[in-house]
């Protein structure tokens, strides 16, 4: 029986790769230049592909992976009927509101938000019964503001000198966030004598 990962490509993959050779597994055919999409470990009992991070919770809901590492931004972007079993402490940010400092939240009235999160945003500014227009946004977001398509931003900050080089501030922190391990709800039960020994040895890395 073999124990399938979805990884997020990107900074969590190679974090999650690491952790797994950690382990003990070797993949003697992954390299970062590779175009290889599936790497066995020599074991033959671990096998990892790497997709885009929004597909991470899809792959492992729908039972092509058993396990997936995401962020979880990207599970509370793309809720999904997972097992969420770990908080990896790696891949580790914020997710924030951000703008410019001297054009605060104008509570009470509506707001335009530009954000690659619209379903974070969303639920984030209906629990401050703040009105808004999202705009949905694939990446470099801080652009928004600046350009005067949107009031402000929601948007992961890590070190914050994407926003400071920009002129912009965190207007408020909405959560932190960090790499999760998910399992498949099936999986978690049918290859239970499997993935417990790998989720434990997961927990002793932290
Ligand atoms: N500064 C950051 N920007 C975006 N994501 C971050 C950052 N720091 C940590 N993360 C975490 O890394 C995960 C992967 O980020 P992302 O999907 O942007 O991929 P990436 O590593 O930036 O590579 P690429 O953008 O080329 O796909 C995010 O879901 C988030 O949980
Ligand atoms: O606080 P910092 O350390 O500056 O990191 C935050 C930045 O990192 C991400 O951008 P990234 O380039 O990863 O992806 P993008 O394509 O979504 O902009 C995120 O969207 C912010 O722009």
């Amino acid at each position: 029986m073999v124990i399938r990962f979805a990884l997020a490509k990107g900074r969590v993959a190679k974090k999650a790769i690491e952790l797994l050779i950690d382990l003990g597994y070797i993949f003697e055919d992954y390299s970062e230049k590779s175009r290889k999409l599936i790497f066995t470990d020599t074991t033959g009992t671990i096998e990892f592909f790497l997709v885009k991070s929004p597909d991470v919770p899809t792959y492992v809901e729908k039972g092509a992976a058993d396990i997936g590492i995401v962020g979880k931004d990207v599970l509370l972007e793309h809720p999904a009927q997972v097992y969420e079993m770990l908080n990896l402490n790696i891949g580790k940010c914020k997710m924030c509101v951000a703008g410019f400092e001297n054009h605060p939240i104008p509570y009470g009235k509506k707001m335009v938000v530009g954000t690659k999160y619209p379903v974070i945003a969303k639920d984030y500014f209906h629990t401050k019964n703040q009105l808004v227009d999202i705009i949905k946004i694939n990446g470099s977001v801080e652009l928004a503001p600046l350009i005067g398509l949107a009031d402000c931003i929601v948007d992961i900050v890590e070190s914050g000198s994407t926003l400071k080089e920009n002129g912009l501030s965190v207007l408020a922190e909405i959560c932190e966030i960090s790499s999760r391990l998910i399992v498949n709800q099936v999986s978690l039960k049918t290859k239970r004598e499997m993935i417990d020994p790998i989720i434990k040895a997961f927990e002793n890395q932290l």
